[in-house]
């Protein structure tokens, strides 16, 4: 099966909480949460897509830092390679164009939440880089 690239942001505030979104009752994956990101198109670079999907998904203006490693997962109907970047706002106001909602998480909060399947290797991932400085 075709692999799709997919990008999401982890977007770190200045008190260390990380953006997370509610996927919308008519999306793939009804109210699940994800970090917001989209799929790369022809001939753009993951880091290009990540900002053009979260100036479209949430007005945001944001700046990629580094990136985390992919996490390939299959759903029934697709099969995606989930590309993390950790990021900055530079400008921009939240405006949900297409989430149901969106919360600031702190770090020890995330794994509880009711992620998208693929989502969870890469929040347990981001927990493991952080946990030096949550001790
Ligand atoms: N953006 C995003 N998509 C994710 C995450 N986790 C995850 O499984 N996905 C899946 O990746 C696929 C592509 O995401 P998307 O639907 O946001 O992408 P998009 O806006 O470019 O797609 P579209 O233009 O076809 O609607 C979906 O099947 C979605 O469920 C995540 O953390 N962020």
């Amino acid at each position: 099966m075709k692999i799709i690239d997919v990008t999401c942001a982890i977007i770190v505030n200045a008190d260390q909480q990380v953006l997370v979104t509610q996927r919308s009752a008519a999306m793939k994956l009804p109210l699940k949460m994800e970090f917001p990101g989209g799929k790369v198109e022809p001939g753009e670079t993951p880091s290009a897509c990540l900002v053009r999907e979260i100036k479209e998904e949430l007005n945001l203006d944001i700046f990629t830092l580094f990136e985390m490693p992919s996490n390939t997962h299959s759903y029934p109907d697709i099969t995606i390679n989930l590309i993390p970047f950790i990021c900055g706002i530079c400008g921009g106001n939240i405006e949900l164009r297409e989430h149901a909602s969106f919360m600031w998480t702190d770090a020890a909060d995330l794994l509880a939440l009711d992620w998208a399947e693929a989502d969870v290797p890469i929040v347990k991932n981001y927990l493991c880089s952080v946990k030096g400085q949550l001790l």
